[in-house]
Protein backbone atom coordinates (compact mmCIF):
# COMPACT_ATOMS: atom_id res chain seq x y z
CA UNK A 1 0.00 0.00 0.00
CA UNK A 2 1.10 3.78 -0.91
CA UNK A 3 -0.39 6.62 1.41
CA UNK A 4 0.39 9.40 -0.14
CA UNK A 5 -0.38 12.95 1.08
CA UNK A 6 0.29 16.19 2.70
CA UNK A 7 1.87 16.84 6.38
CA UNK A 8 -0.61 16.46 9.11
CA UNK A 9 -3.24 14.79 6.70
CA UNK A 10 -3.05 12.23 8.82
CA UNK A 11 -1.03 9.44 7.33
CA UNK A 12 1.02 7.31 10.41
CA UNK A 13 -2.10 7.56 11.93
CA UNK A 14 -4.24 5.48 9.04
CA UNK A 15 -1.49 3.53 8.87
CA UNK A 16 -0.86 2.32 12.06
CA UNK A 17 -4.62 0.90 12.32
CA UNK A 18 -4.12 -0.69 8.49
CA UNK A 19 -1.24 -2.35 10.82
CA UNK A 20 -3.55 -3.49 13.30
CA UNK A 21 -6.72 -4.48 10.82
CA UNK A 22 -4.08 -6.45 8.54
CA UNK A 23 -4.19 -9.91 9.04
CA UNK A 24 -0.69 -9.94 8.26
CA UNK A 25 2.68 -8.53 9.08
CA UNK A 26 2.63 -4.92 7.30
CA UNK A 27 5.54 -2.82 8.16
CA UNK A 28 4.85 0.96 8.37
CA UNK A 29 7.65 3.22 6.60
CA UNK A 30 8.31 6.32 4.74
CA UNK A 31 9.82 9.82 4.75
CA UNK A 32 9.57 10.46 8.04
CA UNK A 33 11.50 7.07 8.19
CA UNK A 34 13.90 8.07 5.68
CA UNK A 35 14.16 11.76 7.95
CA UNK A 36 15.08 10.15 11.10
CA UNK A 37 18.55 8.72 10.07
CA UNK A 38 19.48 12.02 8.54
CA UNK A 39 22.76 13.29 10.59
CA UNK A 40 21.70 16.70 12.52
CA UNK A 41 24.23 18.42 10.22
CA UNK A 42 22.82 18.08 6.50
CA UNK A 43 19.12 18.27 7.73
CA UNK A 44 16.83 21.10 8.01
CA UNK A 45 14.78 20.03 10.93
CA UNK A 46 17.37 21.69 13.37
CA UNK A 47 18.95 24.62 10.67
CA UNK A 48 22.04 21.69 9.58
CA UNK A 49 25.03 23.99 8.32
CA UNK A 50 24.67 21.02 5.33
CA UNK A 51 21.07 21.16 4.71
CA UNK A 52 21.53 22.92 1.08
CA UNK A 53 22.86 19.30 0.39
CA UNK A 54 21.18 17.24 2.35
CA UNK A 55 17.30 18.64 3.25
CA UNK A 56 16.16 22.23 3.95
CA UNK A 57 13.03 24.34 5.04
CA UNK A 58 12.52 27.16 2.54
CA UNK A 59 10.09 30.10 3.40
CA UNK A 60 8.10 30.53 0.32
CA UNK A 61 5.66 33.69 -0.29
CA UNK A 62 3.12 33.59 2.25
CA UNK A 63 -0.28 31.99 0.82
CA UNK A 64 -3.26 34.64 0.77
CA UNK A 65 -1.77 35.17 4.47
CA UNK A 66 -1.13 31.69 5.19
CA UNK A 67 2.77 30.58 5.73
CA UNK A 68 4.16 28.32 3.18
CA UNK A 69 7.02 26.40 3.78
CA UNK A 70 8.97 24.19 1.36
CA UNK A 71 11.14 20.72 2.04
CA UNK A 72 14.28 21.22 -0.83
CA UNK A 73 17.17 18.76 -1.03
CA UNK A 74 20.45 18.52 -2.60
CA UNK A 75 22.09 15.90 -4.19
CA UNK A 76 22.87 14.19 -1.07
CA UNK A 77 19.68 14.14 0.10
CA UNK A 78 18.50 12.79 -3.36
CA UNK A 79 21.04 10.22 -2.61
CA UNK A 80 19.55 9.42 0.85
CA UNK A 81 15.77 9.43 -1.02
CA UNK A 82 16.73 7.57 -3.81
CA UNK A 83 19.06 4.89 -1.34
CA UNK A 84 15.68 5.01 0.86
CA UNK A 85 13.02 3.66 -1.84
CA UNK A 86 15.50 1.06 -2.72
CA UNK A 87 15.87 -0.11 0.70
CA UNK A 88 11.81 0.03 0.72
CA UNK A 89 11.56 -2.29 -2.58
CA UNK A 90 14.54 -4.84 -1.10
CA UNK A 91 12.07 -5.16 2.25
CA UNK A 92 9.42 -6.03 -0.22
CA UNK A 93 11.03 -8.06 -2.14
CA UNK A 94 12.01 -10.30 0.78
CA UNK A 95 7.85 -11.39 0.82
CA UNK A 96 7.31 -8.27 3.19
CA UNK A 97 4.08 -6.49 2.90
CA UNK A 98 4.74 -2.50 3.23
CA UNK A 99 2.80 0.55 4.21
CA UNK A 100 4.53 3.03 2.83
CA UNK A 101 3.25 6.03 4.25
CA UNK A 102 5.16 9.30 2.39
CA UNK A 103 4.78 12.71 1.59
CA UNK A 104 6.13 12.93 -2.05
CA UNK A 105 8.16 16.11 -2.44
CA UNK A 106 8.74 16.61 -6.06
CA UNK A 107 8.23 14.84 -9.59
CA UNK A 108 11.43 13.40 -8.89
CA UNK A 109 10.69 11.63 -5.96
CA UNK A 110 7.02 10.50 -7.57
CA UNK A 111 8.54 9.26 -10.61
CA UNK A 112 11.51 6.99 -8.70
CA UNK A 113 9.03 5.16 -6.96
CA UNK A 114 6.41 4.65 -9.52
CA UNK A 115 8.82 3.36 -11.42
CA UNK A 116 10.21 1.22 -8.74
CA UNK A 117 6.79 0.05 -7.26
CA UNK A 118 5.47 -0.95 -10.59
CA UNK A 119 6.09 -4.77 -10.45
CA UNK A 120 4.20 -4.72 -7.34
CA UNK A 121 1.31 -3.08 -8.00
CA UNK A 122 0.06 -1.34 -4.60
CA UNK A 123 -3.21 -0.01 -3.91
CA UNK A 124 -2.35 3.64 -4.19
CA UNK A 125 -4.11 6.17 -1.68
CA UNK A 126 -4.54 9.85 -1.65
CA UNK A 127 -4.68 11.31 2.04
CA UNK A 128 -6.15 14.60 1.95
CA UNK A 129 -7.38 16.84 4.42
CA UNK A 130 -8.72 20.78 3.99
CA UNK A 131 -6.22 23.66 4.64
CA UNK A 132 -7.67 24.68 7.99
CA UNK A 133 -7.80 21.67 9.36
CA UNK A 134 -4.02 20.85 8.30
CA UNK A 135 -3.47 24.23 10.24
CA UNK A 136 -4.88 23.42 12.96
CA UNK A 137 -2.93 20.00 13.47
CA UNK A 138 0.68 21.76 12.90
CA UNK A 139 -0.65 24.23 15.30
CA UNK A 140 -1.53 21.07 17.75
CA UNK A 141 1.73 19.57 17.32
CA UNK A 142 3.90 22.48 17.73
CA UNK A 143 5.31 21.82 14.05
CA UNK A 144 6.70 24.96 11.95
CA UNK A 145 3.74 26.68 10.18
CA UNK A 146 3.42 25.79 6.22
CA UNK A 147 4.77 22.80 5.52
CA UNK A 148 1.28 21.09 5.53
CA UNK A 149 -0.26 24.28 3.28
CA UNK A 150 2.93 23.71 0.87
CA UNK A 151 2.79 20.01 0.27
CA UNK A 152 -0.95 19.47 0.55
CA UNK A 153 -0.17 21.90 -3.00
CA UNK A 154 2.39 20.00 -4.33
CA UNK A 155 2.36 16.07 -2.85
CA UNK A 156 0.10 14.99 -5.50
CA UNK A 157 0.99 16.56 -8.45
CA UNK A 158 0.79 13.86 -11.45
CA UNK A 159 -0.62 10.76 -9.56
CA UNK A 160 -4.08 8.76 -10.11
CA UNK A 161 -5.09 7.35 -7.31
CA UNK A 162 -7.26 3.87 -6.68
CA UNK A 163 -8.68 5.25 -3.42
CA UNK A 164 -8.45 9.01 -1.93
CA UNK A 165 -9.64 9.72 1.83
CA UNK A 166 -10.27 12.83 3.00
CA UNK A 167 -9.39 13.15 6.48
CA UNK A 168 -11.00 16.48 7.25
CA UNK A 169 -13.85 14.47 8.99
CA UNK A 170 -13.84 11.48 10.45
CA UNK A 171 -11.13 9.36 12.27
CA UNK A 172 -8.16 6.87 10.92
CA UNK A 173 -10.44 3.61 11.94
CA UNK A 174 -13.11 4.78 9.24
CA UNK A 175 -10.24 6.08 6.73
CA UNK A 176 -8.28 2.76 7.09
CA UNK A 177 -11.36 0.15 7.07
CA UNK A 178 -12.57 1.84 3.85
CA UNK A 179 -8.62 1.54 2.52
CA UNK A 180 -9.07 -2.20 3.71
CA UNK A 181 -12.27 -2.80 1.72
CA UNK A 182 -10.72 -1.57 -1.21
CA UNK A 183 -7.49 -3.42 -0.69
CA UNK A 184 -10.03 -6.88 0.00
CA UNK A 185 -11.84 -6.02 -3.41
CA UNK A 186 -8.82 -5.38 -5.56
CA UNK A 187 -7.63 -8.80 -4.54
CA UNK A 188 -10.96 -10.38 -4.54
CA UNK A 189 -10.55 -9.36 -8.67
CA UNK A 190 -6.95 -10.58 -9.64
N1 LIG B 1 -8.66 11.79 11.11
C1 LIG B 1 -8.10 12.63 11.99
N2 LIG B 1 -8.84 13.51 12.68
C2 LIG B 1 -8.28 14.35 13.57
N3 LIG B 1 -6.95 14.41 13.83
C3 LIG B 1 -6.16 13.57 13.16
C4 LIG B 1 -6.68 12.64 12.21
N4 LIG B 1 -5.65 11.93 11.70
C5 LIG B 1 -4.54 12.40 12.30
N5 LIG B 1 -4.83 13.37 13.18
C6 LIG B 1 -3.90 14.12 14.00
O1 LIG B 1 -3.11 14.91 13.12
C7 LIG B 1 -1.75 14.89 13.50
C8 LIG B 1 -0.90 14.35 12.37
O2 LIG B 1 -1.25 12.98 12.17
P1 LIG B 1 -0.28 11.97 11.45
O3 LIG B 1 1.05 11.93 12.12
O4 LIG B 1 -1.01 10.70 11.30
O5 LIG B 1 -0.13 12.69 10.05
P2 LIG B 1 0.94 12.48 8.89
O6 LIG B 1 0.19 12.72 7.63
O7 LIG B 1 1.60 11.16 9.04
O8 LIG B 1 1.92 13.66 9.19
P3 LIG B 1 3.49 13.87 8.83
O9 LIG B 1 3.66 13.57 7.38
O10 LIG B 1 3.71 15.31 9.16
O11 LIG B 1 4.26 12.93 9.71
C9 LIG B 1 -1.67 14.06 14.78
O12 LIG B 1 -1.71 14.94 15.88
C10 LIG B 1 -2.91 13.20 14.72
O13 LIG B 1 -3.39 12.87 16.00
Amino acid sequence: MFLNGASSAGKTSIGRVLQDLAGEPYLLLGLDTCFAMVPPAWGGGRGGPLSQEGFAYQELRADGGHPMLAITYGAVGWRMLAGFHRAVIEIVRAGNPVIVDEMLLDDRARDDWLDLLAPWQPLLVGVFCEDAELARREHVRGNRPGLARWSARHAHAGLTYHLTVDTTYGDPDQHAARIMTALAQREARS
